[in-house]
């Protein structure tokens, strides 16, 4: 059966061959069966498309306001856009979402985890670049005051026109609003329609005045159809000044990874100065999005699991790549994004052999990535590793792969993957003249002589004072020649050299001494790489939220979050029959019993029908219920019920409460135990 794609593709094949028979005056006759075909491929597409049901998020969005998994912050006041706060099962979902993080990555990679603060000095993110760039361009509707974020203006703008022009060609409606005043739409000429396309793809490559011609070019408007004014760019960081006298400025941070960075001496002497290894961190970042928009996916403030490890700039390999080399990864590369081809499953050892992926340690990290989305529960099917194009990578970044997650809002990118090569590290030693560095020890010592220079200290002391330190530094980080430059200009008798605070001081030729000079090395400094994966928690938290719900048709249309047992906000539903009394001890034992076991449960004894209380735990994700009858007074036994297949055994309390333990910790199948205790059919609904 053709797919959707390949009919809409025929369909405006056959809409151009009919259209030229219009204008080429055919007969009747003869258009008539071109027609036909036109229309019956388009019947065609109707039925392909009915096939596929839409999925319900506006069903799914009430299943959450419902329950409660999160609701907008400040919602009496009349909330403030892109702050949330989470209720009990989504704190439930996210904290077992973290725990398996710290299982999968702290414990199971031996990473050295930190906690740093949110708040800020400048001097950190001056050094790290963030002051000056971390912006995204903005444009205001000249007659409503409303702001958006220019590259999503100009997406939303090509992307309705790509699709009318799609709709047109198809025949079909299109369902976008227009603005008053607007003209209908035209179809596009095959020339505008690629130089849209080919906008869309290179959007980041639009800055400064580049962006403000694409504006004025494309006549992009505000969706009230207003002009709107030049893009200019906005800081994202939240500012704000440390400590009373309202001098001291600093910021939230908007990502985790500088304070692992400020941390590093410290990290590598708890590591026995071992390399390569890496650091670990959760918590929260804050960004202040000009258009925050689609519910958890672009928030102000969100929780952030990030990586950074640490390696030698030439030795990027990884001691553990055997165990995944022969994974295959969904790999969307920059090139296959070029071509228009989609992503194409491929063993990450083939692609770090052929380069599509930088180096090892990189690839090892995507397919960790990989896995841990699997592990919580993400559809393996809507998993893509979107690697960044040229325009789009940090001018000091080698390669970076976004692991996107498909969801009813599209692809989005949910972790980022990235090599940060030695940028931060380097940033901050620069700025602060500490030295970031890790030291290969050397088997064999190597010995060389070399222009070297030298302090005396007597003479330079006295000049220099409190900057000494500093002027000193400078100094003794020339290069040999840099060194061979400074002594020429000394024959004058005094050159001038710039410091870390960016000020020229000026040197004597008695205070330093320039000669020749053997050394003897026995270990090599450098600065390490780091390559970061970057966890958005509340992204991955939504996209499970949506690959796990699912509507049981047949019970009333109710929906459930089919939540693995280890994700689940609470892992046991307690059911009584009935409330006859003679019930109480058994449910008082079994609570017990399960709270001893750390499983997290909930007594339901209302005298709702049992079908309903099962469709009450659905909707939270609950996979198991245990019921208490008649039966569990003769003999202690209780019924075991999964969510899903629905289908039950009977055994004792403490089997019950230990086969629930072990599906939780993944340790035994559902149908394994099935077979185990046979299938108890009986009480239901
Ligand atoms: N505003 C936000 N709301 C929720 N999660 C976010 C937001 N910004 C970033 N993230 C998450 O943090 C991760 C790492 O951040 P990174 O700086 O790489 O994102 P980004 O490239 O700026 O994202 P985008 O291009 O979508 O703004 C992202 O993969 C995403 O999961």
């Amino acid at each position: 059966m053709p797919t959707t794609d390949e009919i809409e593709a025929k369909i405006i094949q056959q809409a151009d061959i009919v259209k030229k028979a219009k204008q080429a005056k055919m007969s009747k006759e003869e258009l008539e069966p071109l027609i036909q075909t036109l229309l019956s491929l388009k019947a065609q597409l109707k039925d392909e498309q009915a096939k596929v049901k839409p999925f319900d998020r506006a069903a799914l969005e009430a299943l959450l306001t419902k329950r409660f998994f999160y609701a907008p912050s400040f919602q009496i006041y009349g909330g403030i856009a892109g702050l949330y706060d989470y209720g009990p099962p989504g704190c439930a979902v996210q904290t077992n979402i973290l725990n398996l993080w710290r299982q999968h990555f702290v414990l199971e990679e031996d990473m050295l985890e930190v906690e740093c603060t949110n708040l800020t000095p400048e001097a950190v993110f001056q050094a790290s670049g963030h002051v000056e760039k971390f912006a995204d361009y903005k444009v205001t509707d000249s007659v409503t005051g409303d702001i958006y974020r220019a590259d999503h203006l100009v997406k939303e703008v090509l992307g309705k026109r790509l699709e009318e022009d799609r709709n047109l060609k198809l025949g079909l409606q299109s369902d976008a609003k227009k603005p008053k005043g607007q003209k209908p739409a035209e179809p596009l000429t095959e020339e505008t329609k690629a130089h849209y396309e080919m906008v869309l793809e290179t959007l980041d490559n639009y800055q400064g005045e580049s962006l403000v011609k694409l504006f004025k070019d494309l006549d992009i408007r505000a969706p009230t159809g207003n002009p709107v004014t030049e893009p200019v760019l906005f800081n994202l960081m939240f500012d704000t000044q440390i400590g009373p006298t309202g001098q001291f400025q600093g910021y939230l941070r908007p990502e985790t990874a500088q304070g692992h960075f400020l941390n590093f001496k410290k990290l590598l002497e708890s590591n026995n100065e071992q390399m390569p290894f890496a650091s670990a961190s959760i918590g929260k970042s804050f960004r202040n999005e000009i258009s925050p928009r689609q519910g958890l996916l672009r928030v102000r403030e969100f929780t952030m699991a990030e990586i950074e490890h640490y390696v030698h700039p030439d030795r990027k390999n990884h001691d553990r790549f055997d165990e995944v080399e022969n994974l295959e990864l969904p790999l969307y590369s920059a090139a296959a994004q070029l071509a228009a081809e989609g992503p194409k499953m491929t063993k990450i050892g083939e692609a770090v052999k052929n380069r599509t992926v930088n180096n090892e340690t990189l690839g090892y990290f995507m397919a960790r990535i990989y896995l841990f989305l699997i592990r919580i529960g993400i559809d393996a099917d809507r998993i893509r590793f979107r690697q960044h194009m040229a325009n789009e990578l940090a001018h000091y970044s080698s390669d970076c792969w976004d692991a996107d997650i498909k969801s009813s809002y599209g692809w989005i990118e949910c972790v980022g993957c990235a090599d940060r090569s030695a940028y931060d590290l380097s940033a901050h030693t620069k700025k602060t003249g500490e030295k970031l560095i890790a030291r290969d020890t050397l088997p064999e010592p190597i010995v060389t002589t070399k222009l070297a220079l030298e302090i005396q200290k007597s003479k330079f002391g006295p000049v220099f004072k409190k900057d000494a330190k500093t002027v000193q530094e400078a100094l003794l980080s020339m290069e040999e020649a840099e060194i061979k430059e400074f002594e020429l200009k000394l024959k004058d008798g005094k050159a001038s050299i710039t410091a870390a605070d960016g000020k020229s001081y000026e040197i004597t030729s008695e205070m330093v001494t320039i000669g020749m000079k053997t050394e003897t090395i026995n270990v090599l400094e450098y600065v390490p790489n780091v390559i970061e994966p970057s966890f958005g928690i509340g992204r991955i938290v939504y996209s499970l939220l949506e690959h796990s719900y699912y509507v049981r048709e047949e019970d009333e249309q109710r929906g459930v979050l089919k939540f693995k047992p280890a994700i689940a906000p609470t892992k046991a539903l307690v059911i009584p029959i009935s409330n006859n009394a003679d019930f109480a001890p058994h449910i008082k034992s079994l609570v017990q019993k399960l709270r001893q076991a750390n499983v997290s449960n909930k007594v339901d004894n209302s005298s709702s029908a049992i079908g309903r209380r099962y469709a009450r735990n659905d909707e939270i994700g609950t996979p198991f219920a245990i019921t208490i009858d008649f039966q569990t007074l003769k003999d202690d036994t209780v019924t075991l019920r999964e969510r899903d297949t629905t289908k039950q055994f009977r055994a004792t309390k403490d089997q019950v409460v230990e086969a629930i333990k072990d599906l939780v910790d993944e340790k035994v199948e559902w149908d394994a135990l099935i077979k185990k205790y046979g299938e108890f059919v009986g009480q239901d609904a």
